[in-house]
């Protein structure tokens, strides 16, 4: 598995022309990102196209959201490590026999399992989202909780915001992983993100990863973008 990539920034390749998501990533190098291939594009393009960045060299981050019973939730994780990934994620809400059931499967399964990660409270989500569901706690309470429990279940990290980043390195140490998408340069449309942060801040927050979709994919000229994002990093 690769682990060429300099920047934590993971483009998230929302895109329903495959031919639009080629000609970015012919673009790209995988030293300047890694790349995420969610529900859109998989329902479209399969693993085939998760292939085909695999096979340029590309970290790729399969996000499919797993949240199932726990043996469909461990074989659906053995199949997208099959394809080659570098991350793959499920629900924490799905539990922890479920997390704890995919985590050995892939651990029995793979010399080198891709990194199994939980995700928490969605960015798209605030406090009244939560009140909605029946949750009395705030996203940052909720989160905390959540990823308490997928660091139970052995997984490596969790998908957040990077507002809780700073709480979750404090509560839950620096080497669990925090991958966190809203993230939002300076002037950039929020779109649907509530629980959103500029790159620079979720880094100094203790985001490890940043997950970045359309202030990139959308943008006039996405390279530019992107080399934007990682110099204000400090990478080139
Ligand atoms: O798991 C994710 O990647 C994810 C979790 C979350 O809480 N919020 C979230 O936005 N995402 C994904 O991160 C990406 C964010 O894209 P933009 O909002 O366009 O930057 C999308 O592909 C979402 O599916």
């Amino acid at each position: 598995m690769s682990t060429t990539c300099l920047s934590p920034v993971i483009v998230a390749l929302d895109f329903n022309d495959i031919e639009a998501a080629k000609n970015l990533v012919e673009q790209l190098e995988p030293s300047q990102c890694r790349l995420k291939v969610g529900k859109e594009m998989f329902t479209l393009f399969g693993p085939e196209f998760v292939r085909f960045l695999v096979a340029k060299g590309f970290d790729v981050f399969l996000d499919l959201k797993f949240h199932d019973i726990p043996a469909t939730t461990a074989k659906a994780c053995v199949a997208a490590a099959k394809l080659g990934v570098w991350m793959v994620n499920v629900h924490a809400s799905g539990g922890l026999n479920m997390m704890q059931t995919a985590k050995k499967a892939l651990a029995d399964n793979f010399e080198n399992p891709p990194m199994l990660i939980g995700v928490t409270v969605l960015t798209s989500m605030d406090d009244s989202d939560l009140q909605k569901l029946g949750i009395a706690k705030s996203p940052a309470e909720q989160v905390v909780s959540l990823a308490t429990l997928v660091k139970e279940a052995g997984l490596d990290g969790v998908v957040c915001s990077a507002q809780e980043a700073n709480l979750l390195k404090q509560e839950l140490g620096s080497s669990f992983k925090l991958v966190t998408p809203g993230i939002r340069p300076a002037g950039s449309d929020v779109g649907d993100q509530k629980r959103i942060m500029t790159p620079s801040d979720a880094i100094n927050a203790g985001s490890d990863y940043l997950v970045i979709g359309r202030p990139i994919t959308q943008a006039e000229n996405p390279m530019q973008v992107l080399n934007q994002v990682n110099q204000s990093l400090g990478f080139k």
